[in-house]
């Protein structure tokens, strides 16, 4: 007997937006699978309202001629031993039986739901307590759980039921908790406490809607599963007592004559299955319409085109070496394309700034060069060659790359991300998380890793490092988590650092300083660096070429020189460049915007360099 749904844990964690949800409902309810669940609820829901009506008669009136009879046209299942119609006490029990597993589970959600929110408007302690309790009881066999509530409670329809509900608890409870963790930490939930709100209206207003539509899916698919227990139940003798019969008891009284007529124990067993798949086609058809993701329609989407590797001969001078670089990301009716056509080169020890309004492609396409696009986007390329070894295999750059490569990217290339909050991991001293890139991809012994991580710490300019390696993330200011990256980015020797706005976070004074920083280790080490930023002024000053990006692609590819002294050739390029303020700018008039995208419709993608 298992209790409790199945739904992928990586997919309960999606908050979802409503107006995404109508847009899904028709495609989810027109699927194959959205049909099969409106069918078969029609069919279950007709048998649970008029079964007793139409069949409750024949199903208790017993037969004394026809003990345990074969089908024949008056039986067509055949009859129990008491003299009763099979077919029509399978049909009468679908209402017992459906309404037992609809009331245990609407028990076992409603009290798991409030005993999983219990942490989040709890304090501290009360809120440690509820967590250690639930994993407690969750840990104990829920099998075991439903025999001894059913034992304490007494045997029937309210025993079991509580029985079942009770088991089904401790599994909602650790699901909400996990789910109303995960939304509690995000930043408009931490405004709404800065702003005073109490905790009680933040689970209401912030964390209810957005754990609401996992829930009401698993809810479904575990109705399925309590059916199944109910069955289980009675089986064992601790459900439904005679008179009264649901498909549990039937399964167990037609065991015993599965010799003489089998249909006594198989039509039972097959509603309790057919009911079974109901639910769980229900559930799987709110999993769709509510847009909580799964294998199934990621196998069904349009297969994507993958392109014909580059012939091209690569210069032997570029460290990086990108062409035709396409990411595509799943919509309704196909694929949608926000980075599409790329091409570049970095060359050794080169400086390359990547800048373009919001939205434009920059973080996605150093994500792609990485191999750290993730499902369900796809980054595809005819080439995209980063220090000797191609990352592309069979059209497509993987998100997880073979040992070799993903070794090989480890070492040679590093990543700075934008937000140093969150680039490191918060429960872990700093020193360990940056020795941790020398002793997996290097092979390093824990001493020399150690010495090399203080070495690192010490070249991005860390005083007092040995002590530093000690404290929390969060005991350092944001320049200093940057720099702690960018150390952790040294412990290989990289060919490439690619820093995707390495000081958007960060105040000017601390921006200037991680800006000459990567400087100095490109002039140091002949690194190359892949600069991201927005700011053309934070580009302009270190790189010596520049990368615009417009709408998914690299519209011009100009050096720093030209571009500051107004050479750039593309309109969009010359319209960022005048939307940055300058000191001369008469006092009182607005500052330039860049258009709106109609001054710069497709035709002028026209890359040009
Ligand atoms: N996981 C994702 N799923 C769907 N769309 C995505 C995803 N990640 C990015 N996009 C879309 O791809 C486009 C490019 O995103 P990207 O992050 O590369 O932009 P960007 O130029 O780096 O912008 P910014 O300067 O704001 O960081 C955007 O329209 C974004 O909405």
């Amino acid at each position: 007997m298992s209790i409790g749904p199945a739904v992928a844990a990586e997919s309960l964690e999606q908050p979802l937006a409503s107006g995404q949800n109508r847009r899904r409902v028709r495609p989810a309810v027109l699927s194959p699978i959205g049909l099969g669940a409106i069918a078969g609820s029609l069919v279950l829901a007709f048998f649970v309202a008029f079964g007793p009506l139409i069949w409750g008669e024949a199903a208790t009136v017993a037969d004394l001629t026809q003990l345990s009879a074969p089908p024949s046209p008056e039986h067509p299942l055949g009859t129990d031993a008491g003299g009763r119609d099979v077919l029509a006490r399978v049909l009468t029990a679908a209402q017992l039986s459906v309404l037992m597993a609809l009331a245990a589970t609407f028990l076992g959600v409603t009290l798991g739901v409030l005993v999983g929110f219990l942490p989040t408007i709890l304090p501290r302690r009360g809120a440690r307590f509820v967590v250690s309790a639930t994993g407690i009881a969750l840990a104990f066999p829920a099998l075991l759980l439903t025999i001894v509530v059913s034992i304490v409670v007494g045997t029937g329809i309210l025993g079991a039921v509580l029985a079942i509900g009770f088991a089904m608890v401790p599994f909602f409870a650790r699901l909400a908790q996990t789910l109303a963790a995960s939304v509690s930490g995000r930043d408009y939930v931490l405004a709404a406490r800065v702003l005073g709100v109490g905790r009680f209206r933040i689970l209401l207003r912030h964390v209810l809607p957005n754990v609401r539509d996992p829930l009401i899916v698993n809810a479904s698919i575990g109705a399925g599963g309590a059916l199944v227990a109910f069955a289980g139940l009675s089986f064992l003798g601790l459900g439904v007592q005679a008179p009264q019969f649901d498909w549990g008891r039937l399964l167990n009284e037609g065991l015993s004559k599965i010799y003489v007529n089998p249909a006594t124990a198989l039509a039972p067993g097959i509603a309790v299955v057919f009911a079974g798949v109901v639910f769980t086609l229900i559930g799987e058809t709110l999993a769709q319409a509510l847009g909580v993701e799964n294998a199934t329609r990621a196998r069904h989407r349009r297969p994507l085109e993958r392109p014909a590797p580059s012939d091209e001969p690569v210069d032997p001078d570029a460290v990086l070496t990108v062409r035709g670089l396409r990411i595509s990301v799943p919509a309704e009716d196909g694929w949608t394309h926000p980075v599409d056509g790329v091409d570049f080169d970095v060359m050794r020890g080169e400086i390359v700034g990547i800048v373009g309004e919001s939205g434009s492609g920059k973080s996605l396409t150093c994500m792609a060069v990485a191999a750290l696009v993730e499902e369900p986007l796809v980054a595809s390329a005819q080439s995209v060659r980063f220090d000797g070894r191609e990352v592309v295999r069979n059209g497509v750059i993987p998100s997880s790359p073979a040992a070799e490569l993903a070794h090989h990217l480890g070492t040679r290339m590093a990543f700075v991300f934008q937000d140093p909050s969150t680039s490191l991991n918060p429960a872990l001293h700093v020193g360990p998380q940056v020795a941790e890139i020398g002793r997996l991809h290097e092979n390093l012994s824990r001493r020399e890793a150690d010495e090399r991580m203080l070495d690192r710490l010490r070249a991005v300019q860390i005083d007092d490092p040995e002590r530093r390696a000690h404290q929390y993330p969060h005991e350092y200011s944001g320049g200093m988590r940057q720099r702690a990256m960018i150390a952790s980015g040294l412990m290989g020797e990289p060919a490439l650092i690619i820093a995707d706005e390495p000081t958007t976070a960060l105040d000017v004074t601390v921006q200037r300083e991680v800006l000459s920083l990567l400087n100095d280790i490109n002039r140091e080490k002949d690194v190359a660096i892949l600069l991201v930023s927005h700011d053309i002024a934070v580009v302009t000053s270190i790189c010596t070429r520049v990368l615009v990006m417009y709408r998914g692609r690299v519209v011009e590819d100009i050096t720093t020189d030209d571009l500051v002294a107004g050479r750039a050739v593309h309109p969009y390029t010359r319209a960022l460049v005048e939307s940055v303020p300058t000191m001369d700018a008469v006092p009182g008039s607005p500052f330039a915007t860049i258009a709106e995208r109609e001054r710069f419709p497709v035709e002028q993608l026209e890359p040009v360099s």
